[in-house]
Formats: C-alpha cells, structure tokens, sequence
C-alpha cells in the first residue's frame, strides 16, 4: 500500500439537486477516500433538456455538499482532460448513465489511464412523495405554479 488517498470520479448535469443526486455521490465516496465530481458542461448536456442553471451555480451546490472533497467544470471539448488532470482510481458511472462502459474502459486503457470502472447503485422514492429527478421537479413546478 503506498498510503496514498485513493481517489473517485463521480459525474453529471446536477441541476436542481435532489436525493437521488445524494445518494449517488454518497454511493460513490464509498469506493474511495477523495470525491471529485466533474459538472457537465450546458453545451455537452445533448441527450436531455439544456440544464436551468448555470455550470458555475451547479458546480457550486455541488461543491458546497459534504460527502465531496472538490467539484470542477468539466472539459468543453474533451471529457477526458479533467480524468487526466484528477488521476482517479476509480470512475463511478451513474445508475441509469448512457455511458458504455467497454467504449469509456478502452478510451481510457488508449490515454494510458489505469483506473477502475465501477456503476453505482440507484436510489428508489422512500416515501410517495420523494421526487428523484430533476426533470419530475421541473414537471412539478411547470405544473402547479402556473
Ligand atoms: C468519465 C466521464 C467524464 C466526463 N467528463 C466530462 C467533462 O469533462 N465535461 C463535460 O461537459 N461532460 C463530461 N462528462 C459527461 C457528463 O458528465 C454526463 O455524463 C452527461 O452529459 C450528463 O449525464 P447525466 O444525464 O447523467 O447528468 C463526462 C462523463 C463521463 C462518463
Ligand atoms: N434516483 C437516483 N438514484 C441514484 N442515482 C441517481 C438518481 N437520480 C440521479 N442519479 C445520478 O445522479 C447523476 C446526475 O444525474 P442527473 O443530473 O442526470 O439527474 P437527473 O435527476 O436524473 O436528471 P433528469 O431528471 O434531468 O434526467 C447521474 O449519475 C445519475 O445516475
């Protein structure tokens, strides 16, 4: 053992936070010392809805979260730059993240990036109300402030 912290990725869009946001980050300290999370970029975010907020106000919120030692602003152009910089030990994909993991391993193995790739676990509701996506909050709020 070289008594080095150990060192975790988590990612995503994180635009209005919620507990399954919590129980991502939560799940994905646990497979290390040292959270980093890397915030999505607004003109990367192409396969859902552009983010309400701003990439500095949710790296913020992100940052500003316990179970996380350092947020940064991802990468414009290239998700691997911050991957580079960071040096993880492990990456942890999201539950229900599009990623394939094969493609992000072999992108990784050619950059001579040696580092684990692991899937978090999902959180379901705990109670009927719980609302765990920020899609659902932003239907919620479209639907009984109008
Ligand atoms: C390992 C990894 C690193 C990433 N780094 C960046 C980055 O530097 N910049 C960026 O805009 N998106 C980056 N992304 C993409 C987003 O974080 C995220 O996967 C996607 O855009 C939104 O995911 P979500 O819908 O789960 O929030 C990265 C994704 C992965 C899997
Ligand atoms: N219920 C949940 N349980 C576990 N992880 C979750 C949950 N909801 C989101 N996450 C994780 O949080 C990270 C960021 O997710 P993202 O910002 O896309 O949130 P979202 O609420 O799912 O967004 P949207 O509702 O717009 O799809 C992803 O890795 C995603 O897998």
């Amino acid at each position: 053992m070289s008594g080095e912290p150990t060192r975790v990725i988590a990612q995503g869009t994180f635009d209005i936070l919620h507990p399954g946001h919590i129980h991502y980050l939560e799940n994905a300290a646990s497979y290390g010392d040292e959270l980093h999370v890397i915030i999505a970029r607004r003109n990367n975010v192409t396969h859902k809805a552009k983010p309400i907020l701003s990439d500095r106000q949710r790296r913020d919120m992100v940052s500003a979260l316990e179970v996380v030692d350092e947020a940064h602003l991802g990468d414009s152009e290239d998700i691997f730059v911050p991957i580079e910089r960071i040096d993880p030990d492990v990456i942890v994909l999201g539950y229900d993240q599009h990623h394939d993991e094969d493609a992000i391993g072999a992108a990784l193995a050619k950059r001579g990036i040696e580092c684990a790739l692991e899937r978090a676990s999902g959180r379901e509701p705990q109670y009927e109300t719980e609302l765990l996506s920020t899609g659902q909050i932003i239907d919620r709020i479209l639907s009984e402030r109008r």
